[in-house]
């Protein structure tokens, strides 16, 4: 039986999604007919679909649901909870400018700020190669990763999903569609990664590209900003604030170190609306 949905597309610094609410519609959705609403040329076009969902758990306000496009489920996304917090706002779900979001990595705070950015607690970083997870003997703060060019200097995370970051110093030329794809799937990161290219502009800031598990590269990665910051201070490469300079826009990262939350900042911006029947 066909079923009709409405939908917002919005975008985070490029980064676009579909954003469906499961509230007040019902959405019931197999990995095949969210890889057909992302696909650019036979459906909508995008690179997350976003879940708004009533809470499972007191103390919070929505629940958060991610897939990628292709069709699975993941934990986090960045630009996809500023997206979410201005969908909230403009559809009248809630006035609340700081909100409690459950997601399948915890619980992350997002708010929204007097100038239309949002800024998000995305909750600390975690370098434990089993919370990553990934492969490995012990924590370091660099791992030797052997891909097919040879072996490449990586920091493993995670950000509530699995990042690695690697330097380079020009993003323009950084094999981002070739080593990105390998280190996707390389088997010392078993739930796969999403594999960021930094280059250090100067302490307070960085260009970034990110190839996304499950997505390819996008315009823009919000938790892979956050790793790529974590990763260059961990390094003693950045200070404390830093600003991550995307091919779709500018993002704004804080970390204060060790337990500390990571806060993203940057634009949700929505671009229309549209029901589409599947
Ligand atoms: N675009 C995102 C991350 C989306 C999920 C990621 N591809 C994964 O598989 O973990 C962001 O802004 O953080």
């Amino acid at each position: 039986m066909s079923q009709t949905l409405k939908f917002t597309k919005m975008h985070g610094a490029g980064n676009d999604f579909v954003v469906l609410d499961g509230i007040h519609q019902r959405v019931a959705l197999t990995p095949e007919q969210l890889r057909f609403i992302a696909d650019r040329h036979f459906g909508i076009g995008c690179d997350q679909i976003l879940l708004v969902e009533a809470p499972t758990q007191a103390g919070v306000d929505f629940r958060y649901r991610i897939f990628n496009a292709d069709g699975g489920e993941v934990s986090q996304c960045g630009n996809g909870a500023r997206c979410f917090v201005r969908f909230v706002h403009d559809k009248g779900l809630t006035n609340k400018r700081e909100i409690r979001v459950e997601t399948a990595a915890g619980i992350i705070v997002p708010r929204l700020e007097a100038d239309g950015q949002v800024t998000v607690d995305m909750g600390p970083p975690r370098f434990e190669p089993a919370d990553i997870p990934f492969v490995a003997e012990a924590r370091a703060t660099t791992y030797v990763l052997d891909i097919a060019d040879g072996p490449v200097e990586i920091v493993a995370l995670s950000m509530g999903n699995p990042h690695a970051v690697l330097e380079t110093c020009n993003i323009e030329t950084a094999p981002v569609a070739t080593w990105g794809p390998e280190i996707e799937r390389h088997p010392r990161f078993p739930q796969r990664v999403n594999v960021g290219f930094m280059q250090l502009v100067h302490r307070r800031a960085i260009k970034l590209r990110v190839f996304e598990r499950g997505s390819g590269e996008t315009l823009a990665c919000g938790t892979g900003a956050c790793a790529a910051v974590v990763a260059g201070i961990q390094r003693g490469l950045l200070d404390p604030v830093v600003e991550v300079q995307t091919r779709g826009g500018a993002l704004t990262i804080r970390w204060a170190g060790g337990d500390a939350p990571v806060y993203l900042t940057g634009p949700a911006v929505t671009v229309f609306e549209g029901e589409i029947t599947l």
